[in-house]
């Protein structure tokens, strides 16, 4: 639906040059909810900016459908951007028109007749819950209801895409699950591509299927959410990550296993969906005589789907914990070695297997 070739963008600063995107590449599927995440500075505003030509890219094409808006004129581009709906995190609204005026606005620019104005801001003020704010200012509301504001209005000429600035940043936590429940339902009801920038995990973990990585201007790593969830490869998202998962096992945990005197291995288990995890652990012992007990553990829910990572200390024969991997991994679940308990050695699973197959 999206695709944006080499994209580079090049700001003049007075004499300095900013390079805030450094070849980007990018494709966006129809009807998915595309993030963008990465620190400030990133270039992930100047990214989403250059989907509807806010920002022209210095160098590189960007096309919606078969529409390259690379190369579109003012007057195509201006009839183009109707199409591509827009939010900010500071909600950019008309604060001397009311609620209604705020979302009629983008109709009485393109001279929509006055019987149609009237249902279709009905409509989108039912649509996102403020039909009675109708006559209100936006003074007169919340955070959240401004926000319902700019999305009602950024949805009146019918977009086929929904860009997303930080939409919920200036938002509490409970108002912005609230939006994000909203663009969710508008995903799916009106079938609505939305490419979305932030800098919270919370946010790409609760609606996006997809999601871009990006540092200095360039994007650093992207695909499925849950792939990034559950094998991150860069340092960068790695970090994002720690932010709602915690990665790292505690010393204290370390510190009692490293004492064991009883063999065994220390491992990462990974899984992703309904696949049982604590069923299967739980047989090891009577199928394979390994005891497996779980000293740490994550488990979150990635747009619907359970993602989890237990620390599990195997206790038992190097062999028969090398059966129980692959045991594990017949059923879905992923296991990385971490440590051989009894020589406190960190090791690879590499590294083992070469050492039991000698
Ligand atoms: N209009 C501009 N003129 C000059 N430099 C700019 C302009 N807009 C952005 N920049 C610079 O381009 C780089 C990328 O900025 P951008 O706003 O795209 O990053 P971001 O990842 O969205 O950051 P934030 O999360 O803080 O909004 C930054 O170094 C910024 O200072």
């Amino acid at each position: 639906m999206i695709v944006m070739k080499n994209i580079s963008k090049i700001y003049s600063r007075g004499d300095k040059k900013v390079e805030a995107l450094r070849s980007a590449n990018l494709t966006v599927n129809q009807g998915e909810i595309f993030g963008i995440v990465g620190y400030s500075g990133a270039g992930k505003s100047t990214l989403l900016r250059c989907i509807n030509m806010l920002e022209r890219p210095t160098t590189g094409i960007v096309k919606i459908r078969d529409m390259e808006m690379t190369s579109l004129n003012d007057t195509q581009l201006q009839q183009a951007r109707r199409k591509i709906g827009m939010i900010f995190q500071h909600f950019n609204l008309l604060s001397s028109s009311t609620v209604f005026m705020n979302v009629a606005a983008p109709l009485r620019l393109t001279n929509t007749p006055k019987k149609e104005i009237e249902k279709k801001v009905s409509e989108l003020l039912n649509l996102v819950g403020l039909s009675e704010q109708a006559s209100a200012y936006p003074s007169q509301l919340s955070g959240g209801q401004k926000q319902r504001v700019g999305i009602a209005r950024s949805l009146a000429n019918e977009p086929e895409i929904l860009l997303c600035d930080e939409a919920t940043s200036a938002l509490d936590p409970e108002t912005t699950d609230s939006i994000l429940e909203l663009l969710m339902a508008i995903n799916r009801q009106l079938n609505l591509t939305i490419v979305l920038v932030t800098h919270e995990m919370n946010v790409i973990k609760k609606i996006c299927d997809r999601v871009a990585v990006m540092e200095k201007g360039l994007i650093i790593e992207q695909g499925h959410v849950i792939d990034l969830f559950t094998r991150p490869q860069t340092p960068t998202a790695k970090k994002f990550i720690s932010t709602i998962i915690d990665t790292q096992l505690p010393d204290k945990i370390l510190e009692i296993v490293k004492n064991q005197s009883i063999p065994g291995l220390l491992a990462r288990v990974g899984f992703v969906g309904d696949v049982g995890a604590a069923p299967l652990l739980a047989n090891l012992s009577s199928q394979f005589h390994i005891q497996p007990n779980i000293l740490y553990g994550n488990i979150i829910e990635v747009k619907n789907t359970i993602c989890g990572s237990l620390i599990v200390n195997f206790i038992g024969q190097h062999d028969k914990i090398l059966k129980v991997i692959r045991h594990l991994e017949k059923y879905g679940l992923q296991a990385e070695i971490l440590l051989d308990v009894k020589q406190s050695e960190v090791i690879t699973e590499k590294s083992f297997v070469e050492r039991i197959s000698v």
